[in-house]
């Protein structure tokens, strides 16, 4: 059974938590249907929920439910989806998954979804795994021709080959994207590399991502065993979880590598993670020899031996960039890696205005300054802080601020006088998807701010709500581009 027909399984059985119906709105987007399914989330196909003309037509949301959960595993939930943030936040890149939004689902009348986090990203067609099953199987799955257009079986092989190594450069490329901006992806593995409509890798799933300080940083003592580098096998658990480098990254790259170039099968042998683990450890103590897939190409076979030499200091010159430089300047490359045919060119910052955009659906154009406004939206006041919500006394410690303008610093003197507070209902009339990025106290951001109406006589006629202080999506259109406080 695939993690997503267990899900569902278990949802008939009522053991889990609900799957979101076909049609159902969540945000700004609609449910098509459940595409997988992880350890704690749900991932489901999306679209504007409004067709726009703008944005993207397709998303993927991945749901992590928060009900019923204890204090220990909510942490790890919240603690998973502030990585994926961050990340999103500062590192984007052609070859990872773009992060469009972060938001807190209300669905009352679903008790099991009401307060799911849901994270709104780029929509991939499918993942590595999907790829090398689908091979495994005996089907060619993976774009290259397989019909006849090449008589010839050699020919048919380098292009299969050839297609692979495209793969493992794009891989590669990611990889040495997020180690240049001073990150660990900490868990790659074929199921968290996504390959997307044109056929490029998209690195994805940053719920273990760790900031580097200096050579390394801390993580939780989790990730998937079978890549699991052997030091992590014995590393100490402190009190900010375990160590982790680079160089752990560059050893799942190996077995990445291993799987794609050869027949699919893992360079340590087992019945289980455990066994696989255990030779791992053999293997590292210098008690048993590296035995490669013999399937595996000779310039490959010498890459992956290196990404899996045994210690963090015999790894640590084979930098993602150095093999990088490699793969592109490997024999026989027979063409360069082809860029993506769309996306490349658009920054972050673009993708997730046309993503929020979308949002605005058919009076998304209203962003260039023309056009109808919409009928206003009521936005009800959030504020994360627990402390905060269940006060009534409308105290100045719980009070928020509204901005002045949404494209400068949230500092104090972008702020107006009048404050709000949890539970106050505001009318917003239009939106911007890329103002200041702001993140909340449960480390949910969004760069997206409304419009919302002030009473009168109290100075400007309007001011600025950042979506993270709301939990309602209303539809509303985009604000003109310089729209001021009025
Ligand atoms: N942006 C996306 N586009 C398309 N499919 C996706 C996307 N993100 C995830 N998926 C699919 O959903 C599946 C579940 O993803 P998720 O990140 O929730 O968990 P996982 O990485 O498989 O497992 P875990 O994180 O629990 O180890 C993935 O294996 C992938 O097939």
């Amino acid at each position: 059974m695939t993690p997503l027909e267990d899900r569902r399984a278990a949802a008939d059985r009522d053991e889990g938590p609900e799957l979101l119906p076909p049609g159902h709105r969540v945000g700004a987007w609609e449910v098509v249907e459940p595409i997988g399914a992880g350890g704690w989330s749900t991932v489901y196909a999306a679209r504007p929920a409004v067709p726009a003309t703008a944005g993207p037509a397709r998303v993927a949301l991945k749901v992590m439910p928060t009900a019923g959960l204890a204090p220990r595993q909510l942490h790890r939930l919240v603690e998973s989806a502030r990585r994926e943030a961050a990340l999103g936040r500062r590192a984007g890149h052609p070859r990872l998954i773009a992060l469009l939004d972060t938001f807190t689902l209300t669905a009352p009348d679903r008790p099991s979804l009401d307060g799911a986090l849901v994270l709104v990203m780029e929509r991939a067609t499918g993942s590595l795994r999907d790829l090398l099953d689908a091979a495994g199987r005996g089907h060619r799955h993976d774009g290259t021709p397989d019909d006849g257009a090449h008589p010839r079986e050699a020919d048919r092989d380098a292009d299969r080959e050839d297609h692979r190594a495209r793969l493992a450069e794009g891989i590669c490329e990611g990889l040495a994207h997020l180690h240049r901006s001073g990150w660990v992806h900490a868990d790659l593995k074929p199921e968290n590399v996504l390959l997307a409509e044109d056929g490029s890798v998209k690195l994805s799933d940053f719920g273990l991502a760790t900031e580097l300080t200096g050579t390394h940083g801390h993580m939780p003592p989790m990730g998937t065993l079978d890549y699991l580098p052997p030091e992590r096998w014995r590393a100490p658990l402190g009190e900010r979880g375990v160590q982790v480098r680079t160089t752990a990254d560059i050893w799942a790259l190996g077995i990445v590598l291993h799987e794609l170039l050869g027949s699919g099968v893992p360079p340590f042998p087992g019945a289980t993670p455990g066994a696989r683990g255990a030779a791992v450890q053999e293997y590292a103590a210098g008690r048993a020899p590296l035995r490669l897939d013999p399937a595996v190409p000779p310039f490959w076979r010498e890459l992956v031996a290196d990404c899996l030499a045994p210690t963090h200091a015999a790894r640590a010159p084979h930098t993602a960039e150095a093999l990088l430089a490699r793969i592109a300047a490997r024999p026989g490359a027979r063409t360069p890696a082809a860029p993506p045919r769309r996306g490349r060119g658009r920054t972050r910052a673009a993708v997730l205005a046309a993503a929020l955009c979308g949002a605005g659906a058919a009076l998304c154009s209203d962003t260039a300054g023309h056009g109808p406004l919409a009928a206003p939206g009521a936005v009800r006041v959030f504020n994360a802080e627990r402390g905060c919500q269940e006060r009534t006394d409308r105290d100045p410690q719980c009070s928020l601020g509204l901005a002045i303008d949404p494209h400068r610093p949230y500092t104090a003197e972008n702020v107006v006088r009048t404050r709000v507070w949890h539970g106050d209902l505001l009318t917003a009339d239009c939106q911007v998807p890329d103002g200041e990025p702001i993140v909340d106290e449960e480390d949910l951001s969004s760069t997206r701010w409304f419009r919302v109406r002030l009473p009168r006589g109290s100075g400007p006629s309007d001011a600025w709500l950042p979506a993270v202080r709301t939990r309602d999506r209303p539809e509303l259109p985009g604000c003109p581009r310089t729209a001021p406080a009025r």
